[in-house]
């Protein structure tokens, strides 16, 4: 456990998860500023300070209790985790929630030339990774050997400058693979950004801390995935209207001046309300439609 009363955080530094990362604590109403140059910035009006290191690093300093709490994909934290496990040492994290960024799967994927027919198609060949722990746990699951090429970064190239057979990277929109001229065959971890703890008891200043924090990150995700709707409905319609709105529950129906055929919704609705829906209350004779974003959200 840290021994500063600050609570330290650690976020990657520059890469897929920084932006999300920075976001998520600021609409937490933490205030800092980074400097690119600083592996440290303290926050001004809590006693916070953020780390901002390689993502590879943070499970590390999460699990040896160097940092409080980590911002990490699922990913890297459950190939440290395994790795640890391998060589015998401490791989405990508590996992406070998943978060709404940093969606993305490993994949094993070939040159498209390359007749695969299942996993067992690789017998024997190499594949390039840089989630060496990920993979032999996967194979291993389905009996099948092959050679590792450990590389760190630049995996994708692997197949065409003749290391490796096949690889097993991160994927999202399936971009990098085509432009390497290769295809997914087989997803073997989905993975998202999460927000992680130190293993043990955080001091009572500092645990008081992480519980705000945590309401404050519900909320902001909560905001960020719901939307305030506003219509006008006929009221013949209304049940149908209302039965539309995705988690909407219990909406406001208020009078219209000089309309008694209609009425106004007012609507949280949990999720996003698509082209589609809209369409569809459209067709049922509501109007005016309006879907707006949330800021914030509590209890
Ligand atoms: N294409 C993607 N879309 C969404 N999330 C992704 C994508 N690629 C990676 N991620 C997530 O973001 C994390 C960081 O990815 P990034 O590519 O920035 O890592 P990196 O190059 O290893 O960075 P670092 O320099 O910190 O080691 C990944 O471990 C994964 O959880
Ligand atoms: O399926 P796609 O949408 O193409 O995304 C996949 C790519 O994204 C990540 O790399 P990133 O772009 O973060 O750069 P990096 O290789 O420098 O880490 C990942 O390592 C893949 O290479
Ligand atoms: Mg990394």
């Amino acid at each position: 456990m840290t021994t500063s009363n600050r609570l330290r955080i650690a976020i990657q530094k520059s890469g897929r998860l920084s932006k999300d990362s920075q976001q998520l604590l600021k609409s937490c109403g933490i205030k800092f500023n980074v400097n690119e140059q600083r592996l440290i910035a303290h926050a001004d009006n809590m006693p916070i300070d953020l780390l901002r290191v390689r993502d590879d690093d943070i499970p590390g300093l999460v699990m040896d209790g160097v940092v409080d709490l980590g911002i990490i994909g699922e990913n890297v934290l459950e190939e440290e985790q395994l790795e640890r496990e391998l060589i015998g040492k401490r791989a405990e994290v508590i996992k406070l929630r998943p978060l709404d960024f940093g969606a993305c799967r490993l994949s094993l994927a070939v040159p498209t030339e390359f007749a695969y027919q299942d996993a067992a198609s690789l017998e024997g060949l190499r594949i390039a990774t840089s989630y060496p722990n990920l993979l032999r746990r996967f194979m291993q699951n389905k009996g099948i050997s092959y050679q590792d090429c450990m590389l760190k970064g630049s995996v994708e190239v692997a197949p065409r400058a003749g290391l490796a057979d096949g690889i097993c990277d991160l994927v999202s929109t399936g971009a990098t693979l085509e432009a390497n001229g290769l295809y997914e065959t087989e997803v073997i971890f989905r993975s998202m950004a999460c927000l992680v703890q130190a293993p043990g008891e955080l001091s009572p200043s500092k645990q008081a801390l992480v519980d705000k924090i945590m309401s404050r990150v519900n909320g902001v995700v909560q905001a960020r995935e719901s939307k305030y709707i506003l219509l006008h409905a006929p009221t013949a319609t209304l049940e149908q209207i209302v039965a539309l709105l995705p988690g909407a529950e219990n909406p406001t129906v208020l009078p219209l001046n000089d309309d008694t055929n209609r009425v106004a919704i007012h609507a949280v609705s949990s999720e996003d309300l698509f082209w589609d829906t809209m369409e569809q209350l459209k067709a049922l004779g509501a109007s005016s439609i309006l879907v707006m974003p949330i800021e914030k959200m509590m209890g």
